[in-house]
């Protein structure tokens, strides 16, 4: 259900895949991929372990082939996979940082960020002016001498990513280059790779299982699943208009409760004529349920599985035939009380027994 990318009334396209598949051994780990990322933007590439975002982001940056399909860059051919040709790493004006940082140990950090310009070939002065500002950039200037192992993890993504800006590439790739860091540091360095993305102006595409850095961090994302893309879009359409129960319920926070229903029934219980008698799931967001106390239409009886505080609420789950439902209330639910939900007049969407959004 690949969408493809709304480039109408955006910045021409600076990486364009048509088609992209890799398979190992017979197996598609991305399976016929089509997009478009225009100039300038943040794309999250999103999606659960395994779902094909590192072989994606390998074969942007020139480390895997694809199987078959075209990846352009601007007006560039660098990968067909059907005449066997790919384009070197080097040669694609494109600089990757991986969760590991992958430093140098006995090179300083202002020998380890210079290392790619002197690979490039560049003269001194202007090495040396890259170097400079890359540190400035990071904050890191005041590491300059001092090599990898007297530094922290913090400062050694620093490093990684002063490194990989210094050649000054138009297209910047990570491969979740925030998950060795601890939670407050990470919050912290999302803000820092956001300014850096505002003062290079380059394309980034950025690979996390974590849909709040995505959500927080991109201008557009593609929700992988399967080594398919589920949808492409940006952050806010795809909690307003999820294309498919996949992607209603792995974004947002917390993600929307997709509770099944048959022949147009709640849990194939409760008959409501707004499922207009689909089997499959309803959508329905969390702020959509409230808990009462009453029994009465559209109320169900749920076992309580868990109350999270949440900025002065209350994240509230109950079980029902052991599906999870989750609503967010102002109510300080004790937990020994017998939990009742009302579940709304009308779901927010509804999708067949494959995924697909019907309404
Ligand atoms: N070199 C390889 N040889 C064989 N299979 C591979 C290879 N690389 C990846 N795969 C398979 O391709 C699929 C996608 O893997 P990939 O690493 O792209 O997923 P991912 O979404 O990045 O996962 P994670 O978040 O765990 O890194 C998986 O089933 C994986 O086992």
């Amino acid at each position: 259900m690949a969408a493809a990318a709304k480039t109408s009334l955006e910045a021409p396209p600076v990486i364009s895949l048509d088609h992209v598949t890799k398979s190992f051994a017979g197996h598609d780990a991305v399976s016929n991929v089509s997009f478009s990322v225009p100039e300038g933007s943040f794309l999250v590439l999103l999606g659960p372990s395994g779902c094909g975002k590192s072989t994606m982001l390998r074969m942007l940056a020139g480390l895997d082939q694809p199987t078959s399909g075209r990846i352009l860059f601007n007006d560039t051919l660098v990968a067909d996979g059907n005449a066997g040709f790919t384009l070197p790493p080097a040669d694609r004006n494109a600089g990757l940082v991986f969760q590991s940082y992958a430093l140098w140990p006995h090179m300083t950090v202002a020998g380890n960020i210079e290392w790619p310009l002197k690979v490039a070939k560049l003269p001194a002065e202007e090495r040396r002016i890259r170097r400079a500002d890359a540190m400035q950039m990071l904050g890191i200037s005041a590491l300059a001498d001092r090599y990898p192992g007297e530094i922290s993890g913090g400062q050694q993504q620093r490093v990684a990513l002063a490194r990989m800006i210094a050649p000054r590439p138009r297209i910047m790739l990570f491969d979740e280059p925030l998950s060795n860091l601890d939670a407050t540091l990470r919050v912290e360095m999302r803000f820092e790779l956001l300014k850096l993305h505002a003062a290079t102006g380059a394309t980034a595409v950025y690979v996390t299982h974590d849909q709040v850095e995505a959500m927080t961090m991109a201008t557009h994302v593609a929700v992988m699943n399967n080594g398919i893309v589920e949808q492409f879009d940006a952050p806010d359409t795809l909690l307003a208009e999820p294309a498919s129960a996949f992607v209603a319920g792995f974004v947002g926070t917390p993600a929307a409760n997709l509770i099944p229903i048959t022949g147009g029934r709640w849990f194939g219980r409760v008959a409501d004529p707004s499922l207009l008698n689909a089997t499959g799931h309803a959508m329905v967001r969390a702020d959509q349920i409230e808990v009462v106390s009453e029994s009465g239409p559209h109320v169900i009886e749920v076992e309580l599985a868990e109350i999270v505080p949440m900025a002065g609420r209350y994240l509230v789950s109950g079980l029902i035939d052991g599906i999870r439902i989750t609503t967010v209330t102002n109510r300080a639910v004790r937990s020994a009380e017998k939990l009742r939900f009302r579940l709304p007049g009308a779901p927010a969407a509804i999708f067949d027994t494959q995924g697909t959004r019907l309404s």
